[in-house]
């Protein structure tokens, strides 16, 4: 059992153990456990499977019924290290909501000063998140005013505007059309190149294309945790062009969840 506020090894900046989780008498989560590091990790589910919970629980907006969470060694059962988990921490839900009615820039500096950087970083620290989400040459446009993938690069830019080591995101390519989910997977998976990145989706091909570490729910049950490479169905494709490896994770998927 997790004792301490320093309690997982510096790579691995996210550890849950068996954590259990209900509405009512209804069992969500059960018997959760793994850990991550840098990179990024894709959750891949069935609806209802549980993810969006899971990562509610990992942003410290729900907490589990038993069992620990530490990020970056923040034993998140100490509301004292609640606190420091969340300066390290960014989540886009689902459903992004941004002012629709202010500039793109504003939006940032706004989810910058919410995370508590300090006023004179301001600036720099949303010019930092726009060039991130190559978002720059609408930072005075109104924010209605964006396509779905701009909305969502939007997202990004406000859930990394503090610089987390951490970052949360529930679907983060649902909605937008082709071209500009390869753009959102790319920045994601640049992001993945010096953080730890955790992302929900029903799609095998961002797994595919993006992820390094899987996990797999079914029904409240993780039914895989570890490396992409290291599914069977993956490591028996010979030839490892993104469509294969989506066909072989949708094959471990349907093994898995029987
Ligand atoms: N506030 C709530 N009260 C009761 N049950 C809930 C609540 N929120 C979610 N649930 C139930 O918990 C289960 C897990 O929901 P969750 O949103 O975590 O799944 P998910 O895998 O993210 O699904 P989806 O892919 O559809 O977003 C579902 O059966 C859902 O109906």
């Amino acid at each position: 059992m997790m004792q301490s506020s320093t309690i997982c090894p510096e790579d691995l900046s996210i550890v849950c153990e068996h954590v259990n989780f209900s509405y009512g008498k209804q069992e969500i989560l059960k018997d959760i456990s793994f850990s991550v590091g840098k990179g990024v990790t894709g959750i891949l589910g069935t609806n209802g499977a549980g993810k969006t919970t899971v990562l509610s629980i990992l942003s410290t907006l729900k907490k589990p019924k038993s069992g620990h969470v530490a990020l970056l060694g923040h034993d998140l059962s100490r509301y004292s290290s609640v606190e420091g988990a969340r300066k390290n921490l960014g989540f886009l839900p689902q459903h992004v909501e941004v002012m629709n009615f202010s500039s793109v820039q504003d939006n940032v500096a706004y989810a910058a000063w919410a995370h508590g950087v300090d006023e004179k970083h301001v600036e720099e620290a949303t010019m930092r998140a726009l060039s991130a989400v190559n978002l720059e040459d609408k930072a005075s446009v109104k924010a209605r005013k964006l396509s779905g993938g701009q909305r969502q690069r939007l997202g990004i830019a406000c859930t990394i505007a503090h610089n987390p080591q951490i970052i949360i995101l529930d679907e983060p390519t649902v909605g937008v059309d082709p071209l500009q989910r390869n753009d959102l997977r790319n920045l994601i998976l640049h992001l993945g190149q010096s953080r730890t990145v955790i992302l929900s989706t029903h799609l095998v091909d961002d797994i595919a294309r993006i992820a390094q570490t899987l996990l797999i729910l079914n029904s409240g049950n993780l039914s895989y945790c570890g490396p992409l490479a290291d599914l069977d169905e993956v490591r028996a494709c010979t030839s490892q062009s993104p469509t294969d490896v989506a066909e072989s994770i949708e094959h471990a998927f349907a093994r898995l969840g029987s």
